[in-house]
């Protein structure tokens, strides 16, 4: 039997209020999002890859259409309910490094705080070595680089227990050493039993997804390498 998609988009439209109008990001989207393993969306500037990334984060909800967690109706959940998802299950990782961290806590500390935050009991052992970063557990996370930054936050969701990870132009941030760390963690994560998802321009990213979902003016044009 085939397994439940990590998330599934049906008919999906979104449209943002302006001054001037509704202005539509995202139109017609059909997407399943396999579980487990690296899912990017790619397109050009505009094209709606953040507007879609908050759709499948549950941050947005659609104007038109129908969205799935886990085989589960998320669409027409009440905001509490939709929180709680996102607070342990579904977690999306901000673009500057330091949005995901609190800075006066050690990294160590930051781990706990994210499994207590989720209401888990202890961070997962051996996290910060499989995620490359060992030996830093009492370091700041100012004595971090901004790739390093970037590899807590991941271990810091993966600690609260998430099932879905998303990540809006991760190394879009960084210099290219830090970029790199970035992208050998996604592509540790996507060995795990993890769904990420990460919208980029960036295309040593792009090349790491399966699949590799294209956008363009608002729809999706194709969608590459589906497991
Ligand atoms: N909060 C908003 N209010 C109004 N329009 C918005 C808002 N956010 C995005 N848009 C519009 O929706 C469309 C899609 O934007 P979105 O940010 O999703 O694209 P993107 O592919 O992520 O772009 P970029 O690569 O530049 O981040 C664009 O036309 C954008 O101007």
């Amino acid at each position: 039997m085939a397994s439940v998609p990590a998330l599934e988009l049906r008919g999906v439209r979104l449209d943002y209020p302006t001054p001037s109008g509704p202005v539509t990001a995202v139109k017609e989207v059909d997407l399943v999002v396999p579980r487990g393993g690296l899912t990017v969306l790619a397109g050009p500037s505009g094209s709606g890859k953040s507007t879609l990334l908050r759709l499948l984060g549950l941050v947005e909800r659609p104007t038109e259409g129908t969205v799935w967690f886990d085989g589960g109706r998320v669409t027409g959940l009440a905001h509490r309910q939709l929180r709680r998802l996102r607070r342990n299950r579904v977690v999306m990782i901000f673009q500057n490094p330091a949005d995901n961290l609190f800075d006066y806590l050690t990294v160590g500390e930051n781990l706990v705080a994210a499994a207590q935050l989720a209401g888990r009991r202890a961070a997962q052992e051996n996290l910060l070595e499989r995620l490359g970063l060992p030996g830093t557990e009492g370091w700041r996370v100012s004595a971090l680089s901004g790739g390093q930054q970037q590899r807590l936050a991941f271990a810091c969701a993966i600690a609260a227990g998430a099932e879905v990870v998303l990540a809006d132009e991760p190394t879009s941030q960084l210099d290219a050493r830090s970029a790199t760390l970035v992208l050998e963690t996604l592509a540790e994560l996507a060995t795990w039993d993890v769904t990420v998802v990460a919208a980029s321009h960036d295309d040593r990213l792009i090349e790491l997804g399966s699949p590799v979902v294209r956008l363009r003016d608002g729809r999706i044009t194709s969608t590459e390498g589906l497991r």
